[in-house]
């Protein structure tokens, strides 16, 4: 499954105004252009297409030039957007994601949750419901009031099946608001992710401040540890970090006890000072009797993002004698990065014995330990 992304940068910025159009202007020492590819490189996108306006294709230069291509743009967005598209033809992308190059700051959680959400649907886009109340107005009176309920401000990037939103791109004539809109045209369900505030579009003057003072928060990094047991009972199998492993017993729990997905839960709760699995998930709300333990961990990274925070590792080490880990730890680190939204190369997942020493010794059940670090950029 290869993705790739097309940044549509041809536009002119004529609500900024002003000598250079707004994607070339420098925010915090750095050109629009250059802060958007690398925001994202860092979620992970290595093949992009950066759509340039025809008399801007020199500039490419200025970029590290590895996975990334320029092509000239169009007339309007939709035609930018479509030369980045037929420029990735016959590469084999299957997932593709759109971006405007003027939303420079899109957190990498905001794109992991679009490529998640293109696992069970061929469109999906971050989104943010409408939270003001909405008038009509002219000549700056009031002349009506609209309903909030079901309105979201949308945002990019903008995610599809490659081949359905070329297609789409294809058939459409004319501009389009966005590519959801063309998509929907072609008759595609896009599903809505939850977009970010600290993913502005610099549209007029004003948002060149309010951008910077985003970035101004000073960094934070945190560290959180976790640690968890479960006991051995009847079974024939145990979940670890997500996989299935065939054992000769189970582990005991109210939900399937996943010992290594619990302790790196709890690494996260512990670095954002949130409690413990427990706090969230009560053991004595039936609910959660038998509950994939996914659920947990998914709950401790949206939180996660909510407050800012990127995971930017974690590591977790089981103690048993048995099974073995080993032959299951890159199954384990897929399942885990996926959830986790990052790369599994952040993702560390080991085990050790005791010695024969102690409960872990006897196989009377499962530990695990687990660290994770976060950072506010
Ligand atoms: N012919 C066009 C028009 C727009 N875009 C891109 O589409 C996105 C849309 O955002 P917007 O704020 O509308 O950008 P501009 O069109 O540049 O701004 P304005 O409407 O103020 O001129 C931007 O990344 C812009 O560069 C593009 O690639 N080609
Ligand atoms: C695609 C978009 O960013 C979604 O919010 C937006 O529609 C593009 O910018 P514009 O201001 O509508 O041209």
């Amino acid at each position: 499954m290869t993705t790739a992304a097309v940044i549509v940068a041809a536009g002119r910025g004529t609500r900024v105004g002003g000598p250079v159009p707004k994607q070339w202007r420098i925010l915090r020492g750095r050109t629009i252009v250059a802060r958007t590819l690398d925001a994202l490189r860092a979620a992970g996108i290595d093949r992009m297409v950066l759509v340039l306006h025809a008399s801007e294709m020199h500039r490419a230069t200025e970029f590290d030039l590895s996975g990334l291509t320029a092509v000239p743009g169009g007339a309007t967005r939709a035609a930018s957007v479509r030369a980045g598209l037929e420029a990735l033809e016959g590469e084999g992308v299957t997932r593709v994601l759109i971006h405007d190059v003027a939303r420079p700051l899109v957190p990498a959680v905001v794109v992991a949750r679009v490529v998640k959400a293109l696992d069970t649907h061929d469109g999906a886009a971050p989104a943010l419901p409408v939270t003001d109340a909405l008038w009509t107005g002219e000549d700056d009176i009031v002349t009506g009031t609209r309903d909030r309920s079901g309105l979201f401000r949308a945002q990019t990037p903008q995610g599809f099946r490659y081949d359905a939103i070329l297609a789409a791109h294809r058939a459409h004539l004319g501009d389009a608001a966005d590519d959801v809109a063309v998509a929907r045209a072609a008759g595609l369900p896009v599903a809505i992710v939850k977009g970010d505030e600290r993913n502005l579009k610099i549209t007029t003057e004003g948002d060149f401040a309010r951008a910077e003072a985003l970035m101004e928060e000073p960094m934070d990094i945190r560290t959180g540890n976790g640690f968890d047991v479960h006991a051995f009972e009847d079974g024939d199998h145990v979940m670890l970090c997500g996989v299935r492993v065939p054992h000769d017993r189970a582990l005991k729990g109210h939900s399937d006890a996943d010992v290594g997905m619990h302790a790196v839960t709890d690494a996260i709760y512990g670095a954002l000072a949130e409690g413990d699995i427990g706090r969230h998930f009560p053991p004595s709300d039936p609910q959660w009797k038998a509950a994939a333990s996914h659920i947990f961990l998914s709950h401790a990274v949206e939180l996660a993002a909510s407050r800012g925070y990127r995971i930017t590792n974690v590591d977790c080490t089981m103690i048993c004698e048995r099974p073995k880990v080993g032959p299951h730890a890159p199954a384990m680190i897929e399942e885990m990065a996926r959830i986790l939204l990052i790369e599994p190369d952040r993702v560390s997942v080991k085990a050790t014995t005791s010695e024969r020493l102690g409960f872990t010794g006897r196989e009377e059940g499962i530990a695990a330990i687990a660290t994770a670090t976060l950072v506010k950029p």
